[in-house]
């Protein structure tokens, strides 16, 4: 008896879906660097320790007057009252100077210089200060403990103020005490 093999069409074999090609990674550069709000507090003194490149802001009255307390140093060291009550800046507003290639700022938290500023307007102030610092490209910010000496609001709230108005921004806030 003769063998017969018959042959059969083989079953190909069940497709397997071919794996999709590997996602390539996101390649990170060096120079992909996503810039973060940061808050640091340094003890030195804000004009000769903070970096030069930085920006300042400190906090006044409506009136302007710098009558005393950090705000008169600042009044002294880059002057400049005519164009700040040029910029008729009004409570919760924020008016500036550029000196030495850096740009200083002025809250306005407060009508009078025998007022001292409610919370709301210091709020109102660092959210405009944040805003301007975006307009203007500024990256590096130093402080002192802003409102805590002449004007009385407690260090504790004046940090969770600044992370608040802050949160989310790419700007390095440094606040220097002595
Ligand atoms: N070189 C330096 N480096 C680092 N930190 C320094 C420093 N020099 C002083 N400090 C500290 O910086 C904090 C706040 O210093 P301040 O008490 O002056 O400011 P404040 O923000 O509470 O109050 C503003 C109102 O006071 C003013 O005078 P008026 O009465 O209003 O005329 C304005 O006009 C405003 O309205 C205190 O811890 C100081 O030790």
């Amino acid at each position: 008896m003769s063998d017969t093999t018959y042959s059969y069409p083989s079953t190909p074999p069940p497709q397997e879906t071919p794996a999709p090609p590997p996602t390539p990674a996101t390649p990170l550069s060096s120079t992909t660097s996503i810039e973060k709000f940061t808050f640091t507090e340094r003890q030195g003194d804000l004009f000769t320790d903070a970096p030069p490149t930085d920006a300042l802001a400190h906090c006044v009255s409506q009136d302007l007057r710098m009558g005393k307390g950090i705000a008169y140093i600042f009044k002294k060291k880059y002057e400049g009252l005519n164009e700040l009550k040029a910029q008729q800046c009004k409570v919760g507003q924020v008016a500036y100077l550029q000196r030495d290639n850096r740009y200083i700022f002025y809250l306005i938290t407060k009508y009078y210089v025998y007022d001292k500023p409610d919370r709301k307007e210091f709020e109102t102030s660092l959210v405009e200060l944040r805003r301007l610092c975006e307009q203007l490209g500024v990256r590096g910010l130093s402080v002192p403990r802003i409102g805590t000496g002449l004007d009385g609001l407690s260090l504790s709230y004046v940090k969770s103020a600044i992370n608040e108005a802050f949160e989310g921004s790419n700007i390095k806030v440094t606040m220097f005490y002595l």
